[in-house]
């Protein structure tokens, strides 16, 4: 398989040369005729590029992923088109919609809905033409073809992902949010909803009345428990409406939580040409990957289970332990890694791990202060794990920006960094470093980093934060007074004081003199 062979359990077949090359990044001297990438033209892509063996008309549309963005096209639709390449089953083809954006519409339709997954790794790249992908619908432009497709017969699953924001939860308490624009657009226009939990409960209710088996919604989203968070969406939508329905849904529709593991950075516009250069195609939105692939799926199906254990996919009673064992190592870090290395004048994860100082802090997070309090996932060797995370975090090849894993703190650091913040302070352990990465945010909310240059502030909540870390200065106490975000933190007299500290050494020192500080090691310079 083109994707890393799963931590535990039976490991994949090998994957096929005729779909897959492995070539060195240098493109080459040899200028190549460029073609657009369309269904007429694959085939006479395929000297040079891995295109699809399969027949794409013989798909069966049983698969909606809502909300299609990078990461779904690298991941979920990777696994699909692998069913289909290896002869498993062409039952599973994908139907793509989009709700927020038009532009992955503009992108796919005149390409037929193919696009280019590249691998890369500082070994070389790896790239394939998927084609599982069969339609793509903008929802607003389309919502009755929504429906109807979500509604019919042969859809079997729905994928989500819509960001950890995306959910109608309270991010702290998780209840249901009744009282959103969104939420009552979706009750007073059930046929043109606003949001994915709309449009799931007009086409569950369809199905219902028509007597069709409901479909099983996987959330694909980094999100705890995120099963259990579409559910109490979905549910208590349905509730607001009709409570028969809700009945229906509750005894009836699986919500399997998963975890979900690869990362996607966004693609540059370089990539367009890049793509073109080296292979002859041009895709107007190519996505760029890591080789590292991760899909754990809780066993437990409403229309049916696709084959995806086949290709790699753990299917597990409870994903909990794996989900705690992800977020809180490697979305924890991208988050304080990106906060604090961003304040330091730092754009790329690669070059953060460049640095001795950044490399042993993320270490030291991981192996001092989170992972005592993890719980043992089966089969898994932690240690391994963290060290194959270290060669993620520095593989230059994806040059992931830290601009991508600041986006959407207020929903990110609730959900996997202040929770071994909480934990730590319950047990009485130390954790300065969990310390320093909640301060690297807060002080990354004043907008400007060490040299006073500007930071991009991508959070629904930004304004808001932003004019709170400006009030408050080097005080962390405005800005913990937002409970929707910090919960009870700043109750603790001994957390604000020491955000206060970490803030108060960030301003003096910088970022990264403060993260050697907090280490103990001398902040030489770095050797950039
Ligand atoms: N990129 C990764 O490395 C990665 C890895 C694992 C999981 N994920 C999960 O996938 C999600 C998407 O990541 P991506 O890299 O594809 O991002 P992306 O920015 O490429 O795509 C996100 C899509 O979600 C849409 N969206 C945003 N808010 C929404 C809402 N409230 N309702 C519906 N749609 C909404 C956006 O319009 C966009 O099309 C992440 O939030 C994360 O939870 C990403
Ligand atoms: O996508 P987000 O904004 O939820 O988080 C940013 C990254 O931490 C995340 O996308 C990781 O790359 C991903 O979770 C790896 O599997």
């Amino acid at each position: 398989m083109t994707t890393a062979e799963p931590i535990t359990g039976p490991q994949a077949p090998a994957r096929t040369l005729a779909t897959a090359m492995l070539l060195p990044t240098d493109p080459g001297p040899e200028a190549l005729r460029v073609r657009p990438l369309t269904q007429a033209t694959l085939y006479s892509h395929g000297a040079r590029i891995a295109v699809p063996s399969y027949d794409r008309g013989a798909l069966t549309p049983a698969v909606v992923h809502l909300s299609v963005g990078g990461f779904s096209r690298a991941h979920q639709l990777i696994y699909f088109d692998e069913l289909a390449e290896r002869r498993i089953s062409t039952g599973w083809g994908v139907v793509g919609v989009g709700l927020r954006q038009r532009h992955l519409q503009d992108a796919l339709a005149p390409q037929d809905h193919l696009y280019t997954v590249v691998e890369r790794s500082p070994d070389g790249e790896r790239a394939r033409v998927v084609g599982v992908m069969v339609d793509y619908l903008y929802a607003p432009d389309a919502p009755a073809a929504v429906l109807d497709r979500l509604s019919d017969p042969r859809t079997r699953l729905v994928t989500l992902t819509i960001t950890p924001g995306g959910y109608l939860l309270d991010p702290q308490t998780r209840a249901f949010t009744a009282d959103h624009p969104d939420v009552h657009r979706d009750l007073a226009e059930p046929h043109a909803p606003a949001t994915v939990f709309g449009y799931l409960l007009e086409a569950l209710d369809r199905r219902r009345q028509a007597g069709l088996a409901p479909f099983t919604v996987v959330s694909c989203d980094n999100l705890h428990r995120n099963g259990e968070a579409t559910r109490a969406s979905v549910v208590g939508l349905a509730r607001l409406r009709d409570e028969v329905l809700a009945r229906w849904i509750t005894d009836r529709v699986a919500f399997p939580s998963s975890m979900v593991d690869r990362i996607t950075p966004q693609t540059p516009p370089e990539e367009r040409a890049a793509l073109a250069a080296r292979y002859g195609v041009d895709d107007r939105w190519p996505v760029v990957t890591e080789p590292f692939s991760q899909w754990f799926v809780e066993d437990t199906f409403s229309n049916g289970r696709p084959p995806l254990d086949q290709v790699g996919v753990r299917f597990v009673p409870d994903v909990g332990d794996y989900e705690l064992m992800k977020t809180r190592l490697l979305n924890a870090s991208h988050s304080a890694m990106g906060h604090l290395g961003s304040l330091a004048g730092y754009d790329r994860m690669d070059e953060l791990m460049g640095d001795p100082v950044f490399a042993t802090y993320v270490e030291r997070l991981m192996d001092d202060e989170v992972t005592p309090l993890l719980p043992q996932p089966d089969g898994v060797d932690l240690t391994d794990y963290k060290r194959t995370l270290l060669q993620r975090f520095a593989n230059p090849a994806i040059a992931d920006r830290l601009s991508r894993l600041c986006r959407r703190g207020s929903a990110k650091l609730p959900q996997h960094l202040l929770p071994s913040l909480r934990q730590s302070l319950v047990e009485g352990r130390p954790a300065p470093l969990l310390l320093l990465a909640v301060a690297g945010w807060c002080r990354y909310l004043r907008g400007t980093d060490d040299d006073g240059r500007p930071l991009p502030l991508e959070d629904p909540r930004a304004d808001e934060l932003h004019a709170l870390a400006l009030a408050g200065g080097g005080d962390p106490r405005p800005l913990l007074d937002v409970r929707a975000v910090f919960g009870d933190l700043g109750d603790d007299p001994v957390v604000v004081a020491a955000l206060t500290g970490a803030i108060e050494t960030i301003d003096r020192l910088g970022a990264r003199a403060a993260v050697a500080a907090a280490l103990g090691v001398p902040a030489l310079p770095p050797s950039r």
